[in-house]
C-alpha cells in the first residue's frame, strides 16, 4: 500500500500530545480482513495508561473550555481541511484494516470529515436563553457549558466516521476526549490523531488508547469520576453493560446500538427505485452497518417482480479485495462474523427458506460472504429477530398495511426503517406508526451530517450529527438573578 504521506501510518498511541507505547511493552496485531495478514502491531495499553489519559484530558479541559468558540472552530476547520487533503491516504489505511472497498472507504473519510466541518460551525452557535422571570424581582438566563472529560468507545465498521461524529461535537463544545477505537481498526483512529496534532489540537484535548484488554479499559473509563460522559457505538449487549457501569458515577451517556431495520415495499411503489434502494441500504460495508436493512417486507402483489429484479441486481455485485477495481463487497471483519452469517442463513434454510443467491463464502476467499437472497422467510427464523450484520436479504410477504406495521415494529430494536410507496396518506401514517428513530421514505440512504442520527427502544438514545448532536456534550445551567437594592428610580 503506497501512501503519499507515510507518517499517517501511526503505530503508537496518542496521550497528552505524546506518541506513546505500552509501559509493559505489550503490543497486539492488527490484521487485514481480506487475507488475515498482520499489517501492524499497536500498543496494548492497560488501566495505568488509561488513567494517565484521563488525567491529561482533565488538565487540558481547563484551558480548552476557555478558548473562544472561534478559536476551537478554526482548529476543527484545519482538521477538516487536512482530512480532506489526505482522504486517499486515510481511505487506504481504512480499507487495509477494515476491508471495505477503497471508494467506499474514501467516501467514509469525506463523511467523517463532514462532521468535523459541521461542528466547527456549530461551535459558534451554542446559544443560551433569556426566560421571562416568574417573579417581578427575578431575571432568568440559561447558559450552556461543556460536560467535561468525554470517553468515546467506537466500532470497527466505521473506523473514521464514528470517531469524528463523537469527537468533533465534543471538542466544539469545549470538552476533551479519550477515544478507545475497536481493536480490529485502530490505525484509522491513530491517523486521525496525527492530523489533529497537525491542525493544532492542544495536548491532552484528544487522546487515543488502543488495547486488546477491552474490559480493563472499559472499566477504567466508566468507573472514573473524572469522565463525565460516555458516548458508545456498538452492540446492544455491550451498550447495556456500559450503561450499568456508568451508573456508579452517574455519567451522561449516549448509546448508538444495534438495529433490525425493516424495508417495506408497498404495492404502489416504484419497484425499480425500491430495488436500487434495497441494494444501497443492504450492501453498504458488506451489510455490516447498524442502519442496513435487515428484514424485507414486500406486498404480495409485487413480491415476484421485486424479488426477480433484486436477484438480477445482486448477481452483478462484484466481491473481492477492497483495493481491486469495481469491487463492491469486501470481506467480513473476521471469522466470527462469517460464522454468524452462515448460522443465520443455515437456520433459515433448515426452517424452509428458499436460497435464491449466495448462501456461502466466495470460492476465492472464505472471508467474503456472497450476497445472499432468501425467500419464503418467516418469523420462526433467527433472521427475523437478529441483526444480520452481513450481505443477506431475507424477503417476507405481506398483504395489508396493518399487518406490515405490526411485523416491522415486532422487535426490541428501533434504529432505522425504510419504505417505498406513492400514496401520501399512507406515507404519513406509516411514517408515524413505525417505532424507529430514523425513517427513509423512497430512499435507502439516510445518513448525513445534517440530520439527527440515533435510535429508540434497545437501539439506544441520544442523537449524533445535526444541530442536536452538540447537545450531548453540553449541560444547561440556569442563572436566576434576584434584585439588588438600588435607591435610584429609572
Ligand atoms: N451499532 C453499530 O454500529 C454496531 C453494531 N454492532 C453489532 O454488534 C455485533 C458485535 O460486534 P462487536 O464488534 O463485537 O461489537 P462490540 O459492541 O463488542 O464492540 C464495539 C466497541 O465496544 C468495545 N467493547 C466491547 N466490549 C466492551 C466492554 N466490556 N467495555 C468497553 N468497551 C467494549 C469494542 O472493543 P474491542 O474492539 O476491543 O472489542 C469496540 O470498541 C455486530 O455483529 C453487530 O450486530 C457492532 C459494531 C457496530
Ligand atoms: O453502523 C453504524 O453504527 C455506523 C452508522 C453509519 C452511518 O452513519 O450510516
Amino acid at each position: 500500500m503506497e501512501l503519499t504521506d507515510k507518517s499517517l501510518f501511526k503505530t503508537s498511541c496518542y496521550i497528552n500530545g505524546e506518541w506513546v507505547n505500552s509501559k509493559e511493552g505489550k503490543d497486539f496485531h492488527v490484521h487485514n480482513p481480506y487475507n488475515q495478514e498482520i499489517i501492524a502491531d499497536v500498543p496494548d495499553l492497560g488501566k495505568e495508561e488509561t488513567e494517565e489519559a484521563i488525567k491529561a484530558a482533565e488538565v487540558a479541559f481547563h484551558s480548552w473550555k476557555k478558548k473562544t468558540a472561534g478559536e476551537r472552530s478554526s482548529i476543527l476547520r484545519k482538521w477538516f481541511d487536512l482530512m480532506m487533503e489526505y482522504k486517499e491516504d486515510l481511505g487506504k489505511i481504512l480499507t487495509l484494516e477494515q476491508g471495505k472497498p477503497l471508494p467506499e472507504a474514501i467516501g467514509e473519510i469525506a463523511y467523517g470529515a463532514s462532521f468535523v466541518e459541521w461542528f466547527a460551525e456549530e461551535a459558534k452557535r451554542i446559544y443560551g436563553d433569556t426566560i421571562p422571570g416568574h417573579q417581578g424581582d427575578k431575571r432568568i438566563v440559561t447558559i450552556k457549558q461543556p460536560v467535561g472529560v468525554v470517553a468515546a468507545i467506537t466500532p470497527w465498521n466505521f473506523p473514521n466516521a464514528m470517531i469524528t461524529r463523537k469527537v468533533a461535537p465534543a471538542l466544539a463544545a469545549g470538552c476533551t476526549v479519550i477515544v478507545k477505537p475497536a481493536k480490529n481498526t485502530p490505525l484509522s483512529a491513530l491517523a486521525l490523531a496525527e492530523l489533529g496534532e497537525r491542525a493544532g489540537i492542544p495536548k491532552g484535548v484528544l487522546n487515543i488508547i488502543t488495547s486488546n484488554r477491552t474490559k480493563e479499559i472499559g472499566e477504567a473509563l466508566t468507573s472514573s469520576p473524572i469522565v463525565r460522559k460516555l458516548s458508545f457505538t456498538g452492540s446492544t449487549e455491550v451498550g447495556k453493560q456500559l450503561i450499568k457501569d456508568c451508573a456508579s458515577t452517574v455519567k451522561k451517556v449516549s448509546m448508538e446500538l444495534g438495529g433490525n431495520a425493516p424495508f417495506i415495499v408497498f404495492k404502489d411503489a416504484d419497484i425499480d427505485k425500491a430495488v436500487a434502494g434495497a441494494i444501497a441500504s443492504k450492501f453498504r460495508n458488506a451489510g455490516q452497518t447498524c442502519v442496513c436493512s435487515n428484514r424485507f417486507f414486500v406486498h404480495e402483489e409485487v413480491y415476484a417482480e421485486f424479488t426477480k429484479k433484486l436477484s438480477d441486481e445482486i448477481k452483478k455485485l462484484k466481491v473481492g479485495n477492497g483495493f481491486d477495481e469495481d469491487v463492491l463487497i469486501g470481506p467480513m471483519i473476521d471469522q466470527g462474523a462469517v460464522n454468524f452469517v452462515n448460522y443465520i442463513v443455515n437456520d433459515a434454510v433448515k426452517k424452509g427458506a428458499q436460497l435464491l443467491d449466495g448462501g456461502k463464502t466466495a470460492s476465492s476467499n472464505d472471508h467474503i460472504y456472497l450476497p445472499t437472497l432468501l425467500t419464503d422467510v418467516d418469523s420462526s427464523m433467527s433472521v427475523y429477530h437478529e441483526e444480520i450484520f452481513g450481505p443477506v436479504v431475507p424477503i417476507f410477504k405481506f398483504s395489508s398495511t396493518k399487518e406490515v406495521i405490526q411485523l416491522a415494529n415486532d422487535t426490541p430494536f428501533g434504529l432505522a426503517a425504510y419504505f417505498y410507496g406513492r400514496d401520501y396518506a399512507v406515507i404519513w401514517k406509516v411514517s408515524e406508526a413505525l417505532e424507529y428513530g430514523m425513517v427513509g421514505i423512497n430512499t435507502g440512504m439516510i445518513s448525513t451530517t445534517v440530520a439527527p442520527f440515533g435510535g429508540i427502544k434497545e437501539s439506544g438514545f441520544g442523537r449524533e450529527g445535526s444541530k442536536y448532536g452538540i447537545d450531548e456534550y453540553l449541560e444547561i445551567k440556569y442563572l436566576c438573578f434576584g434584585e439588588v437594592d438600588d435607591d435610584e428610580e429609572y
